[in-house]
């Protein structure tokens, strides 16, 4: 039987890595093995054009360039990891995919919907995730979070191509996924970020379990 396929979407900093992981823990003690991946990368070829795209080596063609270079590598990573996967039975858990492309490069980055739309029936095409969790809270904060996470980690370097972009990006970023939860209310949830990390799994974890289906298990303590 196919596997379930799981995006995590949202701004910059909000805590998608963290609740993947959470997830994945939860899914493994209800039995259901899951794997972990992102995009942009997922792939060896994938996290190759990560490098050039978050480095901003790119942004000087523009963001229709950008987009055609997120769906070549969304391409490499749907062949390569998350279809074998899902038909291996596997749960696919993915940190950001058509939505963040929707968000970045189309309201953003001001690429055309029927672009973008085209490329998601050639990329994607039935290989649509059945569940997408997008993680909400004021962009300050979440950008709080990732800076401080850098530092943390001694990253002392610039911020990545799209984190280095302003706060009203970033809040306009937050208006744009809140406005496809809008739009597809039975592929999407919108879960408040901006609480605990325990009680960010809980909500994450009970729609995981409303919404796909998990008889028996119990939200953990
Ligand atoms: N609920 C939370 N409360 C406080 N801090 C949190 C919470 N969730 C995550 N963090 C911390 O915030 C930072 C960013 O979290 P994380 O890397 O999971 O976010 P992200 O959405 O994956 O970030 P990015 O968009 O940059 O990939 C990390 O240092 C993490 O430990
Ligand atoms: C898939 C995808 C991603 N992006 C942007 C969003 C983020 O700024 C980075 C990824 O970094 P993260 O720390 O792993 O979240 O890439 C985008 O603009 N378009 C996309 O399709």
């Amino acid at each position: 039987m196919r596997g379930r396929f799981i995006t995590f979407e949202g701004g910059e900093g909000v805590g998608k890595s963290t609740q993947i992981r959470r997830l994945a823990e939860n899914l493994a003690g209800a039995g259901v093995d899951a794997l972990i991946t992102r995009e942009p990368g997922g792939s060896p070829h994938a996290e190759m054009l990560r490098e050039v795209l978050l480095s901003g080596g790119a942004r000087q063609f523009g963001p229709l360039a950008e987009t055609i270079l997120f769906n070549a590598a969304r391409d490499d990573h749907l062949e390569v990891t998350i279809r074998p996967a899902l038909a291996a039975g596997r749960w696919v858990l993915c940190d950001r995919f058509v939505d963040s492309t929707r968000a970045y490069q189309g309201v953003l980055g001001e690429v055309g919907p029927d672009i973008i739309r085209s490329m998601e029936r050639v990329i994607v095409g039935e290989t649509w995730p059945d569940l997408t969790v997008i993680l909400d809270m004021p962009a300050a904060s979440g950008l709080a979070r990732a800076r401080a996470r850098n530092a943390a980690a001694n990253r002392g370097e610039a911020p990545d191509r799209f984190e280095g972009e302003s706060l009203d990006f970033h809040e306009r970023l937050r208006e744009a996924f809140l406005a496809i939860a809008d739009v597809e209310p039975d592929r999407c949830v919108v879960i408040d970020a901006d609480g605990r990390p325990d009680d960010v799994a809980a909500a994450v974890f009970a729609a995981v379990r409303s919404r796909l289906g998990l008889a028996g298990t119990e939200v953990p303590a």
